[in-house]
């Protein structure tokens, strides 16, 4: 754990799909309950347009049950801290914390039905199939148009997970390296960190 105390910038969007597709003023906007719906957001730390540095880029998906409450069934909130890290030793980067991803897309209550089909033996990817649901619904297109109001330059991206490099890839980001971001698997963790090199491909 760091002592140091850092500093970084913290931006949060709108859809304006939330806002019925009007451009609304400040006033406006103030005025609408916008508590139902889950913002992302993005953590900026150092210049992304520093010529000397190539940003370190993440794109984390929500996981309350790892981020938040530090659940080790999954390898999320040590990623979050390791990628986090990351970046600070580069001297530049960006951590998205994108909410409508929970579950890889599927939401925070069909998550929590795909644990109990883990407790009775199912993988990770066997049990979002077993409730009839895609294994991976995520879609970066919100993170990647947020980065590009951020920096046009070249950036390295902090992943293991060869979906989301193709999706980045697919958008002319210009991607130099990948950061590979694989932490210390446990007892608890070990199934689905196996589950996730062999069924959703991500690279060792
Ligand atoms: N459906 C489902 N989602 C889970 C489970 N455990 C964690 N997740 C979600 O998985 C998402 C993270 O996906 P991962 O496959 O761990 O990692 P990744 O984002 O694909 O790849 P990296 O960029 O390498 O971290 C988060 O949204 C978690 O909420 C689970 O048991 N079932």
């Amino acid at each position: 754990m760091r002592e140091k105390t850092v500093f970084f910038k913290w931006f949060v969007w709108l859809d304006s799909k939330v806002l019925g597709g009007k451009e609304l003023n400040i006033d406006q906007i103030v005025r609408k309950d916008l508590n139902e719906f889950q913002h992302s957001s993005v953590l900026v730390y150092g210049d992304l347009n520093d010529e000397n540095i190539t940003p370190f880029i993440r794109l984390h998906s929500i996981c309350q049950t790892g981020d938040i409450f530090g659940s080790k069934k999954c390898d999320c909130g040590r990623q979050f801290e390791k990628s986090l890290e990351l970046i600070l030793d580069n001297g530049s980067g960006a951590l998205f914390y994108l909410t409508d991803h929970e579950g890889r897309g599927i939401g925070l209550f069909n998550k929590a039905l795909t644990y109990l089909l883990q407790q009775d033996g199912l993988d990770t990817v066997e049990a979002n199939l077993e409730l009839g649901l895609d294994v991976d619904r995520r879609q970066y297109g919100e993170a990647i148009n947020i980065l590009g109001y951020l920096t046009n330059r070249p950036i390295n991206l902090i992943t293991n997970n060869p979906l989301k490099i193709s999706s980045l890839l697919e958008s002319q980001l210009d991607i130099k390296e990948i950061i590979p971001l694989w932490t210390e698997a446990s007892e608890h963790n070990a199934y689905y960190v196996q589950t996730k090199i062999e069924k959703t491909g991500h690279l060792i």
